[in-house]
């Protein structure tokens, strides 16, 4: 079939809530005809979603598969599903994600309200969360397989879908992720890639993902796969309900909309957050610079925009994350694929 007459594709990873789902409701808006699809690890939970989505859209095709990017089986599995269902991706969202918070240092924030930090502090979250993290069942660090390995499995699983590599010399593929302004440098460490060691698993994680989009562009640019990495600013989602309850970012929002004076990333609402996710799926991806970061803002008025920075990461660290993540993905296979 020609590409001008198929119908886009568009698979998302944690697309039953919060910012994946506000996409998900976004993409509908935007693009007729599409074909969704909302990976998610509850099938209650993506079935509900699904069935809200498809009351806004009768003529579009919403469907679910089951996908825990926290466990490469159920990975395999939901790859094995995404093939016999697509010929082709468009855009394949990497947005899952989690954040898992012992409380708060709330000494570290009074003292930061005070100080020339104050906006870095409110736009990375940096010094204020106590993390937790733990050990999956393949034997990995919880927070880097949910939020970075799993997916890179899942790209490596659908690559026959990607790019021309689908059969059309001309299809391109998308790869966008959810990033933050979490991600610092300073925080990952490429001996320690999985953050065994280190107190901010969250922000390492993120860090990895800038990385390795690079890394994938590096490597699949030439089969018309382009990765991009994005931030959704700070949104009110179940992910902060975790962290503070929800009555209470309800109680704080003023001030946090009173902040978009002087911080753009006080997107506040996933709708907001999604900005540049939509955005990117408008735009020629080959004309992106691999080393951009999205970020997702808004203006004072509460008007969304999509602002454009720049990455430099460091080419060596690139190639030594992708070598090691090569590495634990085809121990992985072998233990579990040649069982
Ligand atoms: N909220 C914020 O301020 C910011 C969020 N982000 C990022 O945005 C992304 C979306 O988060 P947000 O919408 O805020 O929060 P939500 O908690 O609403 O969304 C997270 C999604 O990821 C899913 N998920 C979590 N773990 C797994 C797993 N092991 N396998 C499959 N899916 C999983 C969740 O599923 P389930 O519903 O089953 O839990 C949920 O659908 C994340 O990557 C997050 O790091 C980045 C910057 C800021
Ligand atoms: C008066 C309130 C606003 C006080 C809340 C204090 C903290 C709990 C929160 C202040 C800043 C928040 C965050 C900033 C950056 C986010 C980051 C971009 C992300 O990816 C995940 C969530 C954040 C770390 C978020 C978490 C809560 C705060 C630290």
């Amino acid at each position: 079939m020609h590409s001008m007459s198929r119908r886009k594709v568009a698979i998302i990873t944690g697309g039953n809530s919060g910012i994946g789902y506000a996409l998900a409701e976004r993409l509908l808006a935007d693009h007729d005809n599409i074909r969704l699809c909302l990976a998610c690890r509850s099938r209650e939970r993506a079935e509900k979603a699904a069935a809200k989505l498809q009351k806004l859209s009768a003529d579009a095709e919403i469907s679910i598969v089951i996908l825990d990017t926290s466990n490469v089986q159920s990975v395999y599995s939901a790859a094995r599903d995404i093939e016999q269902r697509y010929d082709h991706i468009d855009w394949l969202y990497l947005n899952a994600g989690m954040l898992k918070v012992k409380g708060v240092d709330w000494s570290n924030f009074w003292e930061g309200l005070f100080s020339k930090r104050v906006l870095f502090m409110f736009t990375t979250g940096e010094g204020l969360l106590i993390q937790e993290d733990g050990v999956t069942d393949d034997g990995l660090q919880k927070v880097f397989q949910t939020n970075v390995f799993g997916h890179y499995v899942l790209i490596k699983e659908l690559e026959a879908k990607l790019g021309n590599m689908s059969g059309n010399g001309e299809a391109v593929s998308q790869l966008i992720w959810t990033s933050s302004s979490a991600s610092l440098e300073y925080n990952f460490d490429i001996e320690d890639f999985q953050h065994k060691k280190g107190k901010d698993p969250y922000s390492s994680s993120k860090y990895a993902t800038d990385v390795l989009s690079v890394g994938l562009n590096n490597r699949m640019n030439k089969q018309n796969v382009y990765s991009h990495v994005m931030c959704p600013g700070l949104v009110m989602s179940n992910l902060t309900y975790e962290i503070l309850p929800q009555w209470f970012w309800v109680l704080v929002l003023p001030f946090l909309w009173l902040m978009r004076l002087c911080v753009p990333t006080m997107t506040n609402s996933a709708s907001n957050g999604s900005e540049a996710l939509v955005w990117l799926s408008h735009q020629d991806p080959s004309q992106l610079d691999p080393q951009s970061k999205f970020q997702s803002s808004v203006t004072a008025c509460g008007k969304p925009y999509v602002e454009t920075t720049k990455m430099n990461i460091d080419h060596n660290k690139v190639e030594t994350l992708m070598q090691k993540l090569d590495s634990l993905d085809a121990d992985l296979r072998k233990k579990y694929k040649n069982a």
